[in-house]
């Protein structure tokens, strides 16, 4: 899940060059000072010793609990008992929490990490140079409205496990979700008999799930190619549990994937448009997640002095906002996925929209094209805009929209347009990863002419 219900983080590699013998073997008492930006609580040994004085970070505390807590790495440990609970501190709702590699903030109050994220969100912008901060709008998604989840699949002896990497180590089978939809949920024991009874799965591969409106879209990543028998099998499922479509690709590839089965369309509304995204397709994290996003890319956008009113929406996927865009102003979207840009274009038709395919990292949208826009509305993918961002920043838009999933690439954009004139207008977090550190936001920065 951009916690993504992904796959959970894969095992760290071990760094090298620390002195394993300046690590304590035995278990030691901490102290929960605070949260990481990681969500893992950081803590100070209640005892220093020479050999542990340095903070540590440790998953699943929180500030306020005394922990006994057994060191794996420099500044990383892991908890064995929580000896004095933070009084914020509550049961978590899954059984799995602490196992599967999905949530890390189960054992903390949905308002408290909602404050928690927005007094990061404070200090983020503060830090870089903002120093009239308007109110943080917050909106947060209800457990129970992940609708995609991209999960590890793995074969056992007799036994799938469809799930998330539990940290630094191995899948854990999703026996239970309170994050995930529920209709995503009620697939997986099907799912694990389906992949059980053909020859798709010989070790390892993954599955990404996305609920559209019309149903579960499932792209299966295996590293079997599928026999006739396997695509029987698939159509009978597909049939079965009422999912429109089922694409198939090589594991570890970026290949086009291949439609196995489809028996009926796969289809997603944005705004009143219908489109038919592809296997696999980016989609934001939750419904509300996405409505949130989208009325706040509208409320940003500045007031329209006529029907010509163009803007320039970079980083467009499936049209999550072009299409809502297009409602007001003319949008001329820039997207690098081909499959996306196609479907795109397809639902575009006889609207105000001009979809261009174009790898923003390579071929950035010039400067002097972003200058008269009468907006600039961008949404990159984690690492951030790159080059593009460099033309943005020579180009100097009146307005700018920045829809971010990455606060530390937001924070070093900030003091970069600050820098140039800009004034951050306004701030919406939006939560819609749940019980996880991540944090999504819109943004609105503005800059006077002559500034
Ligand atoms: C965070 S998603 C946002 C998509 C869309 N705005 C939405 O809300 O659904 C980022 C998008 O950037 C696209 N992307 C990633 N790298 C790109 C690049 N170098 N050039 C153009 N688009 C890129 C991805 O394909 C993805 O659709």
């Amino acid at each position: 899940m951009r916690q993504r219900a992904e796959r959970g983080r894969r095992p760290a590699r071990r760094q090298s060059g620390h002195k394993r013998e300046s690590i304590p073997r035995q278990a030691q008492l901490f102290d929960v000072i605070t949260l990481g930006n990681g969500g893992d609580g950081l803590a100070r040994p209640v005892v220093p010793s020479e050999d542990n004085t340095d903070p540590v970070f440790i998953p699943f505390t929180a500030p306020g609990d005394r922990v006994l807590a057994r060191q794996t790495g420099r500044d990383r440990a892991v908890p064995e008992q929580i000896i004095v609970s933070a009084p914020e501190r509550i049961d978590p709702v899954c059984a799995l929490f602490g196992r599967c590699g999905g949530c890390a903030l189960q054992h903390l109050p949905t308002a408290w990490s909602l404050e928690w994220k927005t007094t990061l969100l404070q200090t983020g912008f503060r830090k870089a140079g903002v120093s009239d901060l308007p109110d943080i709008h917050q909106i947060q998604s209800q457990p129970g409205s992940r609708r995609r989840a991209d999960l590890a699949l793995r074969r056992l002896p007799g036994a799938i496990t469809i799930g998330l990497h539990q940290r630094g180590g191995d899948p854990v089978d999703l026996t239970g979700c309170h994050l995930l939809h529920s209709t995503l949920i009620s697939l997986l024991p099907p799912l694990r008999d389906l992949l059980l009874k053909t020859d798709l799965l010989k070790r390892e591969g993954d599955l990404l799930i996305n609920l559209l409106d019309s149903g579960p879209d499932l792209l299966l990543s295996t590293d079997t190619a599928p026999t006739t028998s396997d695509r029987s099998c698939l159509a009978a499922f597909a049939t079965q549990y009422a999912i429109p479509r089922i694409a198939w690709r090589r594991a570890g590839t970026l290949d086009d994937p291949e439609i196995l089965t489809q028996i009926a369309p796969a289809r997603i509304h944005f705004g009143d448009a219908e489109i038919e995204p592809p296997p696999g397709a980016f989609l934001q994290a939750s419904q509300d997640g996405e409505a949130a996003i989208q009325a706040a890319v509208i409320a940003a956008l500045p007031h329209i002095p006529g029907r010509k009113a163009r803007v320039i929406e970079l980083y467009a996927g499936c049209g999550t906002l072009t299409f809502p865009l297009a409602d007001h102003v003319h949008v001329e979207a820039f997207e690098g996925h081909p499959a996306a840009v196609r479907a795109l274009q397809q639902a575009s038709s006889g609207r105000r929209i001009d979809v261009s395919l174009r790898d923003l990292n390579r071929q950035p949208v010039e400067s002097r094209d972003l200058a008269s826009a009468l907006a600039v509305i961008l949404d990159p993918p984690r690492s951030g805009a790159g080059l593009q961002m460099t033309q943005i920043l020579d180009g100097k838009p009146d307005v700018l929209i920045y829809v971010s999933c990455n606060p530390k690439v937001l924070f070093r954009d900030t003091a970069a347009l600050l820098a140039k004139g800009y004034r951050l207008d306004s701030v919406t977090l939006v939560d819609q990863f749940l019980w996880s550190a991540e944090i999504e936001t819109v943004c609105r920065f503005s800059r006077s002419r002559g500034r």
